[in-house]
């Protein structure tokens, strides 16, 4: 009994402390579990909670401001929405229990006062049970409920807020030839030639053979977008500007089929170090450059850019990126954008095919940065692009196909 407690207080404990980092801006929430857990052998009941909270941030916040008299201070509102969040959605604590912990959590850093409040707010929210909403404008952060609103239809508003309430597929991606048998539940849809599955058991899929040797590699669909987009006949040299951890890197040697040179630059070291790791276990050996986009030279047949972006595509699988979106800092990181595209066009050969793409769902980051390329650039012409919204089937994402022209300088 004191053990399950015990246990329980850490979770519950670990919860806040990531709802504090993530709010903080010390860490996001993939860092905060990978790196800053007191207790990793929790994880994943710690991931699961704390992805709970981020999906229903709206709702559960709204519910402290209606079941409080006053506003709780900071740290006090990010405990009782964790506890909110456990004795509505998960049924392996009994709702008592949870409040019972987290008044003792409280008493125990010697607050009798506050302990006293949450007691008497969580006691009120065992009484009163609320419905849970659905509606886009009780579930999506109001800033970005307010941009979406603008330019998306209501069935497109449901299925954004949808697609952030759900728990996504683990899906994976099986290297060309591979047969991934009984770890495949099912095939899913993706695009060009590659092949994606969702997993019959992620504990199986974490411990088989095929994916310590990379013949397969978790990701979500919406990943394919961009490498199916080039046409590889004749292509003999490639560039993947923006390639760590490697995921669009694979696909493009996939493609090269062993046929020419891919070289995956990126400026993160640490980063590159999984794009060698994977590169390793495929047993490729294409060239991992550490570099700036800036200081790369030459000229390739296709270039890929993956620039950094606000990830408003990938909150089915980041919930927290909604909640750390920031409209005045899509400024600095559209400018980033724009000088990491500029250097991709320099190291496209002439006639060569450049792909832009981002995992955000802004305009500014997509079309609008494609279109102001192309003012300044003449001497590229686009051929397709697309937008993916967040689904239940995959991710949101934008991909943009250009192509240098052959007379250009
Ligand atoms: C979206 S991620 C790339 C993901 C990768 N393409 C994949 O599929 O696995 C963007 C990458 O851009 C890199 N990057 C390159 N230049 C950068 C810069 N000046 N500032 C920030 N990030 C930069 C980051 O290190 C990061 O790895």
């Amino acid at each position: 009994m004191r053990e399950v407690s015990g246990v329980s207080a850490k979770i519950l404990e670990e919860a806040v402390a990531g709802l504090a980092a993530v709010e903080a801006g010390e860490a996001n929430l993939d860092d905060f579990l990978d790196f800053r857990l007191q207790y990793p052998e929790l994880r994943r009941s710690i991931s699961n909670l704390l992805f709970l909270c981020f999906r229903r941030k709206r709702f559960l916040e709204g519910w402290i401001g209606r079941l409080a008299a006053r506003p709780p201070r900071p740290a006090v509102r990010r405990l009782l929405t964790a506890v909110l969040a456990q004795i509505t959605f998960q049924t392996g604590i009994a709702p008592e229990s949870a409040v019972n912990i987290a008044v003792g959590l409280v008493k125990h850093s010697g607050k009798l006062q506050e302990a006293k409040f949450v007691n008497a707010v969580l006691r009120r929210a065992l009484e009163q049970p609320q419905p849970v909403p659905e509606a886009p404008e009780l579930v999506l952060p109001p800033v970005l409920f307010k941009r979406w609103r603008k330019r998306y239809s209501e069935a497109e508003l449901a299925q954004l807020a949808a697609a952030l309430l759900a728990q996504p597929e683990f899906t994976f991606r099986a290297e060309r030839g591979f047969e991934p048998g009984e770890l495949a539940a099912e095939a899913v849809p993706a695009f060009g030639e590659f092949r994606f599955f969702r997993a019959c058991s992620a504990a199986r899929l974490l411990e088989s053979a095929a994916l310590r040797d990379g013949r397969i590699y978790i990701q979500d669909p919406a990943t394919s977008l961009a490498p199916s987009l080039p046409d590889f006949n004749g292509v003999k040299s490639v560039l993947d500007l923006c390639a760590a951890p490697g995921g669009k890197s694979l696909m493009l040697g996939e493609r090269l089929a062993g046929e020419g040179r891919l070289v995956a630059a990126d400026r993160s070291e640490r980063r590159q170090r999984q794009t060698a790791e994977n590169f390793r276990r495929r047993g490729l050996d294409y060239q991992v450059t550490v570099a700036d986009p800036a200081e790369l030279t030459g000229e390739f047949d296709v270039v890929l850019v993956d620039v950094p972006c606000s990830n408003t595509g990938v909150y089915r699988r980041r919930p927290d990126v909604l909640w750390r979106f920031r409209p005045e800092e899509l400024e600095k990181i559209t400018a980033l954008q724009r000088r990491i595209l500029g250097e991709a066009a320099r190291l496209t050969a002439p006639g060569g095919q450049l792909v832009y793409s981002t995992c955000s769902i802004e305009p500014e980051e997509n079309p609008l940065q494609v279109e102001a390329f192309l003012k300044e650039h003449p001497g590229f012409e686009r051929l397709c692009e697309r937008q993916l919204l967040p689904s239940a089937e995959m991710d949101g994402a934008y991909a943009c196909l250009l192509r240098r022209r052959a007379s250009s300088i």
